[in-house]
């Protein structure tokens, strides 16, 4: 079946260097490619400093590439104007490993999870209410959860938020940064389990980053395993 299906990304020798001060040159990521079929889940395995977290932040534009290319749905991620850079930022999206720090303690989910909709001009007024409950019951949360701050929630619901974040926008593809490593053993198969719900209604595309094998052996389609900046 997956023979038939295109590559969304595709990855070309792909390289991020950091400059690490008085001339030093810390390479990150080295000449990385690969390619994920629309649909598929590709797992990115590797030790804690391999360069998984950057690769995932620099296909999603977080970072510049410093060579190589990103190709997505056939254009060059890395040659985007401001106006097709907006819209690829609407199509691919990050969910993070640390649902802690990666929502904003002085938002509500209705701003945490709106941010997105208003940038991209998606929903304006009821619409966007609505939209927004709709996004909480799609992640296992609802209604009654929308004018509450981060805080008041455990870290398994605070991932689920992220996800409704990332979600809000209906991108097809999404780099999940160790989703599920900062999350309680027993709470882990409920993120895994929504995310492959998620993927199934919705088409979605994942690059799955992990540092331990055993937790995207079942969710990937194919693994690529990292070591010191390339695969
Ligand atoms: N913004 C940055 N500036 C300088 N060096 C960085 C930056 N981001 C990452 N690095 C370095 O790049 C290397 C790769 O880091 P990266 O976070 O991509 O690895 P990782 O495999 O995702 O690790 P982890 O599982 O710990 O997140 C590390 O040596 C890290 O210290």
């Amino acid at each position: 079946m997956t023979e038939e299906r295109k590559n969304l990304i595709e990855v070309r020798n792909l390289k991020k260097y950091f400059e690490v001060g008085r001339g030093q040159v810390l390479k990150a990521v080295d000449g990385v490619s690969f390619s994920i079929k629309e649909g598929e889940t590709l797992g990115l395995v590797g030790e804690s400093g391999c360069g998984k977290s950057t690769t995932g932040r620099t296909i999603v534009r977080l970072y510049d590439a410093t060579d190589g290319e990103v190709i997505f749905d056939g254009m060059n991620v890395h040659s985007l104007n401001r106006q097709e850079l907006k819209r690829y930022t609407r199509k691919a999206q990050m969910i993070f490993q640390d649902p802690y720090a990666s929502l904003n303690p002085r938002m509500t989910v209705t701003d945490i999870i709106g941010e997105g909709i208003d940038i991209h001009g998606l929903y304006k007024g009821k619409e966007r209410q609505k939209r927004i409950y709709e996004l909480l019951e799609l992640v296992g949360l609802s209604r009654e959860h929308a004018n509450r701050f981060p805080h008041e929630f455990s870290g398994g619901q605070r991932q689920r938020i992220g996800v409704a974040r990332a979600l809000a926008i209906e991108p097809k593809f999404i780099v999940c940064d160790e989703p599920i490593s900062a999350l309680d053993v027993s709470i882990q198969a409920q993120v895994v389990n929504l995310l492959q719900d998620l993927q199934e209604e919705f088409g979605l595309t994942y690059l799955f980053i992990a540092h331990d094998l055993s937790m995207v052996k079942h969710i990937s389609d194919r693994i690529a395993v990292m070591y010191l900046g390339v695969l």
